[in-house]
Order: C-alpha cells, then sequence, then structure tokens
C-alpha cells in the first residue's frame, strides 16, 4: 500500500515500481547502461541503425511494456554505442490516439531515468504551419504549446511521486539552451543550416490530421509545427531532471487555404523521413558525439 497512508495501492506507487521493475529486467538483459535516451519519430527508425554492438529487445518482451500499433515505428528498444556513448533507442514510440493512457506511454521516459539516463533526444514528424517551412526542414523544438495540457490531460496528473520530481515543474526551460546551440553549431559545420529552422511545436491528440481552420488558429497562437507526440515525453522527462533535446522533420505543410489541393497523409509523411533519414541521423549522432555527461540542468 501506498506510503501516504491512505491504505490504499495508489496508480503512482504502482507506477514506479512497474517502472523499477522495468528498468531492473532491461538492465538484466543487456550489457549496456545507457546514459542517452532517443525516441524515433514515424519514418525516423533508421536512426537506431546507427547505434554499435546492438542489442535489440521487442517490446512484446519487456514486462509492463505497451505495444507499437503505427506502420513507421517498429516496436524494439535497441541498445548500443553512438560515437562512443551507450545509448538506448526507442524504434517506435506510443501516442495517445493509440488507446494507452498518458501515463502508459511516457512509461519509457522514466524507466530510462531509473537506468541512468541523463539526456534524452527526441525526434518527431510534423506538419509544417509557418510559412517560411519546406519539406525536408528540420526545426530544433525552442518550445511547446501543450494542447492536451489546456483541457487537462498531462501525463502527470495524479498524486505526485517525489521519487521521480517535483509536484509544479517548470517548464519554461524544457529544451536545453545549450543543446539547441549544439545542434545549430553542428548543422554549421555539415552545411545543414538552409534546411535548419527553430520553433514552437503544438501537440494534438490526433489522429485525423488538423482542419484548416484548426492550421490557421494554431498558426496565430504562435505554433511553428503541429504533431501527434514528444510534448508528453519531454514533460515526464522533464520532470524526472533529464535533459530534453527535441527535432521535427517537416514532412507535409499544413493545409491553411481553402483552394489548396492538398491533403495530409502518412504515407508523405514517411517519405519526407526517407528522403532526410540520412541528414537527420548524421545530425544526431555528431551530436552525441560531443555531449558531455554530467547533466546539471535538474
Ligand atoms: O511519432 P511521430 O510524432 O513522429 O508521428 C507523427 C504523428 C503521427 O503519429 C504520424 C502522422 O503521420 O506521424
Ligand atoms: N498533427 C499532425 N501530425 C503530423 N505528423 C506529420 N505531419 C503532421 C501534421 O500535419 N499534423
Amino acid at each position: 500500500v501506498c506510503e501516504c497512508g491512505s491504505g490504499r495501492l495508489h496508480q503512482h506507487q504502482t507506477q514506479h515500481s512497474h517502472c523499477q521493475a522495468t528498468a531492473d529486467w532491461l538492465l538484466s538483459n543487456t550489457q549496456v547502461q545507457p546514459t542517452v535516451g532517443i525516441v524515433c519519430g514515424s519514418g525516423l527508425g533508421g536512426l537506431a541503425e546507427m547505434l554499435k554492438d546492438r542489442q535489440v529487445i521487442k517490446y512484446s518482451d519487456i514486462p509492463n511494456f505497451p505495444q507499437s500499433t503505427v506502420h513507421g515505428h517498429a516496436g524494439q528498444l535497441v541498445f548500443g554505442t553512438l560515437k562512443g556513448k551507450p545509448c538506448v533507442c526507442m524504434q517506435g514510440r506510443f501516442h495517445l490516439y493509440e488507446g494507452y493512457s498518458i501515463q502508459k506511454i511516457t512509461l519509457p521516459m522514466r524507466v530510462f531515468k531509473l537506468m541512468g539516463v541523463e539526456t534524452m533526444i527526441m525526434t518527431n514528424a510534423a506538419g509544417g504551419l509557418n510559412q517560411d517551412y519546406k519539406v525536408g526542414d528540420v526545426m530544433i523544438i525552442k518550445d511547446h504549446i501543450n494542447m492536451p495540457g489546456f483541457a487537462g490531460v498531462s501525463p502527470l496528473t495524479g498524486p505526485n511521486d517525489d521519487r521521480f520530481g517535483v509536484r509544479f515543474p517548470c517548464m519554461s526551460d524544457a529544451y536545453d539552451r545549450e543543446l539547441r546551440q549544439l545542434a545549430h553549431d553542428v548543422a554549421a559545420e555539415l552545411s545543414y543550416s538552409d534546411f535548419l529552422q527553430e520553433g514552437v511545436y503544438c501537440v494534438l491528440g490526433g489522429p485525423s490530421f488538423e482542419t484548416i481552420a484548426e492550421c490557421r488558429l494554431l498558426h496565430k497562437l504562435g505554433a511553428d509545427a503541429v504533431g501527434m507526440s514528444t510534448v508528453h515525453e519531454v514533460i515526464v522527462a522533464r520532470h524526472a531532471g533529464m535533459r530534453c533535446f527535441a527535432l521535427s522533420l517537416i514532412t507535409n505543410r499544413a493545409v491553411m487555404d481553402y483552394d489548396s489541393q492538398e491533403k495530409a497523409n502518412h504515407e508523405e509523411v514517411l517519405e519526407a523521413g526517407r528522403q532526410r533519414a540520412e541528414q537527420l541521423e548524421k545530425l544526431v549522432s555528431t551530436m552525441v558525439a560531443r555531449l558531455e555527461l554530467n547533466n546539471n540542468n535538474n
């Protein structure tokens, strides 16, 4: 029963013990003790192929893990080293629209924290709202708009578990400033600056893509890109004191015009991922090579 004295077994306590059990199970089934965690977005699973001495564990074999149900998300953890840094890579993430609870889709962040991960790198596919953005642009996320959060849908809803973090975590520094600067520096060295952007990502529940009116509204609110993931993971990772860096690949331009014949679809999202995969992988791996692994950013 919970230490709060109520005599009941609370969800947060179950969650901590589930996360701990999963972390212990993973640590006993891999040689790698990761300090860097990477989440691969739709069509961006190739990042995991870059790891050396790879060890793959299917989600279906991991205690308490959900399963990937979306095309373009393989559904496995890949352990290994990237440029000498011990990493765990989620080749496939979980989304609210798959029907899992918001706590369940973010459970891997807490598991990674308990395994020793200090830095999280998230990637996603997103629609470009900013009129200057083109398909194939890579956007460093500098901030987010958490639409489900406006309606009280948060992975931190419920009793706070102080073992993970504080009741009211700050989010004005969610996307690490140093890591964003590192991304700019690396992109300049690799001559990627012409397709690099930095902007605000807005998360919606999905799975339907946005209407024209919704795109116009989100643009007016200050969002540069719109998607269906990442923010919940960042909230849980920041709550637990991990550094976060996130990238959106702009896979399609949000339709803002009633005369447009364009229609967002998942196939074009995956195709845009294929087109930019190699550069995205190079950008992330070069960043990881230069990561300082002492996290003073809790
Ligand atoms: O996991 P991400 O955010 O990359 O996936 C995006 C959002 C939807 O799941 C899907 C739409 O094509 O791609
Ligand atoms: N919500 C949303 N998610 C996406 N993922 C890739 N493109 C899009 C998009 O246009 N909208």
